[in-house]
């Protein structure tokens, strides 16, 4: 399971938790301005907006999982196994729109267009393919989420063609579809923040027994309608101090709501889903802040530190060893 979450205090946030298994191998990726995209179909960009993000670099191509640019629009890949289909790659002379891998839609997308509208256009002038990276690298099946300070999107291709939704919650995990997943909100439409009131029955007096008692009836399981809704409350009922360091705390806590403990999901026998990574990125700035299963230490890297006209992918391994900060010894 993953989560993504978008969150606006001064400045604009966006993250994702990645939830699975096994880790790839994946890394902080800065892909500078200068490096030469050659897309599968759509031809070479050479110099485009730089993007900062989670990537599993292969054969020196950055397979984004997330990641921002330096205009400040943001896009994540979240499974959606079971309803993602794409379209068949066609010869060049029978499409008169690009066609884009799924591997290369967030490069297509994020080296090109500065805000969601500009994304729109994109979306609608485009073919998006199954075609994999390679054999060992097979199609994934996902949906996407797309968001600027000002609005956000959801992108989801199915059988029956590319659907592009207006996403005013801001937050996307797994199945079923978001048209869904939205829909399932209104079960939750009398919880609250606050202590709750005794509305039960009219012959029955029911006690507010204890605090902290806001949020009753969301639910808590790791279930991707279960995480989207709980995430949902949480950060739309978020509230924090409007600097970075608070921000970028919240953030955290925001999607701590759905974090997985390694254990209480078994995919296979003997295999357990754990939160491997959570990623939190100030889209003005170009930071991207992560912690990791083992390390709950917040650890950052700035895209502006670096020479973004370079043409040469700049990689931060993950630091996943987490450390105790002792204070008596
Ligand atoms: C497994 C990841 C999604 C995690 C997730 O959504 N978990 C939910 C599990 S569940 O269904 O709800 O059980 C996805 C997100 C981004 C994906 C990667 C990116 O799309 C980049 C490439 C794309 C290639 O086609 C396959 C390898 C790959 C490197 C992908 C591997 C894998 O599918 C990733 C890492």
């Amino acid at each position: 399971m993953c989560t993504a979450a978008t969150y606006k205090t001064k400045d604009f946030y966006m993250g994702r938790t990645l939830d699975y298994e096994f880790s790839y191998g994946e890394q902080i990726t800065i892909t500078p301005r200068n490096y030469e995209f050659d897309f599968r179909f759509a031809g070479k960009i050479k110099s485009h907006y730089a993007l900062i993000g989670m990537a599993f670099v292969a054969e020196g191509y950055p397979l984004y999982y997330d990641a921002v640019n330096e205009k400040g629009l943001g896009m994540a890949g979240l499974n959606f196994v079971g309803n993602a289909a794409y379209e068949e790659a066609l010869p060049e002379d029978e499409t008169e729109v690009s066609q884009v891998a799924q591997f290369e839609f967030i490069p297509w997308i994020l080296t090109q267009c500065a805000t969601v509208a500009e994304a729109r256009e994109k979306l609608a002038a485009m073919r998006l393919t199954g075609t994999a990276f390679s054999e060992q690298l097979p199609t994934a099946q996902l949906h996407w989420i797309i968001a600027d300070k000002d609005s956000c999107i959801v992108v989801e291709s199915m059988k029956d063609g590319l659907h592009v939704y207006d996403n005013p919650v801001g937050v996307l995990t797994n199945n079923p579809p978001f048209p869904s997943q939205m829909f399932a909100l209104n079960n939750y439409a009398g919880v609250s923040r606050k202590q709750p009131e005794s509305t039960f029955a009219g012959v029955l007096q029911l006690d507010a027994y204890s605090r902290g008692m806001g949020g009753m009836g969301i639910p808590g399981d790791l279930s991707s309608q279960s995480r989207f809704v709980k995430v949902a409350f949480t950060k739309l009922n978020s509230i924090s101090g409007e600097e970075e360091d608070e921000s970028v705390s919240q953030f955290f806590h925001i999607l701590g709501s759905v974090d997985q403990q390694r254990g209480c999901c078994e995919v296979t026998e003997g295999k357990y889903e754990i939160t491997i990574y959570t990623s939190c990125c100030n889209t003005a700035k170009g930071i991207y802040y992560y912690t990791t299963y083992d390390n709950r230490q917040i650890t950052a890297v700035d895209m502006h530190a670096e020479n973004l006209d370079s043409d040469q992918l700049i990689c931060y391994p993950l630091l996943s060893k987490g450390e105790v900060r002792w204070q008596n010894k």
